[in-house]
């Protein structure tokens, strides 16, 4: 087997489009010879240092991404459900405590990135399924626990994620995105052949996989398997 390809994938939980690349990914880990890195990082940043402004502000864009949200659910197989207030949710509030809190945990992970997944996981389903806050301190914590964090670690988590240090790493990674040529997110950067490709977007999954040598078996490949095992 060759070596595995690095992934980076960088994202927001404000995101929408950026939980269904998220659990493709995670799904493909396994299936194609790679090696994922989660990188968050926040998008209010990439908005602002790419001089772009958020799809959803444009209200024709809006109303699509709703139609296009709701199908999308389906087809990746992901519990999809925009806020009641998608305004309040995305903008005024924002995500900015909650992505500071994925960072420390990551910061405090060793040996691999599987709490960060789990925690991501948690908070995209607040927000973007059960129209729930992640912004107070409780909030988080109440992701961090269903993921399966004491609570000692939680605390110490919600004392690690005010700090300088984590607001710095957060806003490392954001300006690691813009260096790759960020404008939104979700964006995967593939490492081939000494290269950093970047691929903006759930939908181009097809290509990614073309340019890794990779087949795309669609957004659920173990079911693409049993499916094929029928015939
Ligand atoms: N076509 C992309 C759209 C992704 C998208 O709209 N991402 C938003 C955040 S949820 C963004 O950053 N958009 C920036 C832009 O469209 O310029 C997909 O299907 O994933």
């Amino acid at each position: 087997m060759t070596s595995k390809k690095v992934i980076e994938l960088f994202y927001d939980v404000v995101s929408p489009y950026s939980w269904l690349a998220f659990e493709v990914m995670c799904r493909y880990r396994t299936v194609w010879n790679i090696d994922l890195k989660l990188r968050p990082a926040f998008l209010g940043g990439v908005m602002q240092g790419s001089g772009n402004k958020p799809p959803g502000l444009v209200p024709n864009k809006f109303l699509w991404m709703n139609h296009d949200l709701a199908r999308l659910a389906v087809y990746f197989n992901v519990p999809l459900r925009p806020p009641s207030d998608p305004a309040e949710a995305m903008f005024r509030k924002g995500s900015l405590n909650a992505m500071r809190f994925i960072k420390a945990v990551q910061e405090k992970e060793t040996g691999g990135d599987q709490q960060v997944e789990k925690v991501s996981r948690e908070l995209w389903r607040r927000i973007w399924s059960e129209d729930k806050d992640i912004t107070e301190p409780a909030s988080l914590a109440e992701a961090a626990q269903k993921a399966g964090l004491g609570r000692s670690e939680i605390e110490e988590l919600q004392k690690l994620c005010t700090t300088p240090e984590i607001k710095d790493k957060l806003k490392s990674s954001t300006q690691d995105a813009l260096e790759y040529g960020a404008f939104g997110f979700p964006m995967m950067v593939c490492h081939i052949n000494g290269k950093a490709k970047m691929f903006f977007g759930s939908d181009r999954f097809e290509v990614m996989a073309h340019c890794l040598g990779e087949k795309w078996l669609g957004p659920q490949p173990a079911h693409h398997e049993r499916s094929s095992a029928k015939l």
